[in-house]
């Protein structure tokens, strides 16, 4: 597969004065934000900040709400939400391929190309299984082969590694990083993590208020260790942007029931 980067001049993703309501509930309110191509952009925010909104408007699959603005997107974008949603009547192949035609355009075959997805997200040998046969952390693999074979441009991904265990989030980390390097889509992230924005993204959004508050640039090279001093730098910095301090204990103008901790809203 070309690296995608080097197949887009203009921007993956154009928004320009983006706004979103449900009902009187304005949720986006004017978001304006340009992610080139192959970047790996993180999407922080309290609970309730519209950072799924947001997601769901790049993806157009926001129908339940109203509002305005311009949106301009690649032509190939996958979306990985924290369940793997594998229909569980088909095989995991199966559910690879879904949608996706026997042969691409350039005549190569879709099973093949499922397959190599599988092995490279390290199921090789489960294209047969029910997804009710794999674990968690595996079921959100198939999910990453599922968007991997569909060559996105732009794959979006809200919170996929939010229900899995500690040790398991980091491996699949490791995972999206390697495919992420390999394939170089742009990436929007959506997470509660701080630690896994700063270890993996290249640039760390704040939403706020409807509004883009912190675009950071996190500029390490990868792989990065969790234990770099200068990560634990940009980690205090987020931190302190979500109003929690390094402690994990808010800090006094936080709102009710937002830290900056995975998972605990
Ligand atoms: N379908 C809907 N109908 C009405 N209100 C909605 C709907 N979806 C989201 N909202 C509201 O929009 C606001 C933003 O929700 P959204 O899910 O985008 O936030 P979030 O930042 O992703 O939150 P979380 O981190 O808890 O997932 C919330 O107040 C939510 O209640």
């Amino acid at each position: 597969m070309a690296p995608i980067a080097q197949q887009l001049t203009q921007p993956a993703v154009r928004l320009t004065g983006l706004t979103r309501s449900f009902g009187p509930r304005t949720v986006l309110d004017g978001v304006d934000l340009d992610i080139p191509p192959g970047q790996f952009v993180a999407l922080l925010g309290h609970s309730g900040s519209g950072k799924s909104t947001l997601l769901r408007a790049i993806a157009g699959l926001d129908h339940d709400t109203a509002g305005s603005g311009e949106l301009s997107t690649p032509e190939r974008v996958s979306v990985v939400f924290q369940d793997s949603r594998l229909l569980p009547w088909r095989r995991v192949l199966d559910n690879v391929l879904l949608g996706v035609g026997k042969r691409d355009a350039d005549g190569r075959d879709a099973a093949e190309r499922g397959r190599a997805a599988l092995a490279e997200v390290g199921l090789a040998g489960r294209e047969t299984a029910w997804p009710g046969q794999l674990s968690g952390g595996e079921q959100q693999r198939a999910a990453l082969a599922r968007s991997l074979v569909r060559e996105p441009e732009l794959l979006l991904a809200d919170e996929p590694f939010g229900a899995l265990d500690a040790l398991t989030r980091i491996r699949m980390h490791t995972l999206l990083r390697e495919l992420w390097q390999r394939h170089h889509p742009s990436v929007l992230l959506v997470t509660h993590d701080v630690d896994e924005a700063a270890a993996l993204a290249d640039r760390v959004l704040v939403l706020e208020h409807g509004r883009i508050a912190v675009d950071l640039t996190i500029d390490l090279p990868h792989p990065r260790s969790y234990r770099d001093p200068q990560l634990g730098e940009y980690r205090e910095r987020l931190l302190a942007a979500l109003g929690v301090r390094p402690d994990g204990e808010p800090t006094a103008a936080v709102p009710a029931g937002a830290t900056g901790h995975r998972g605990e809203d």
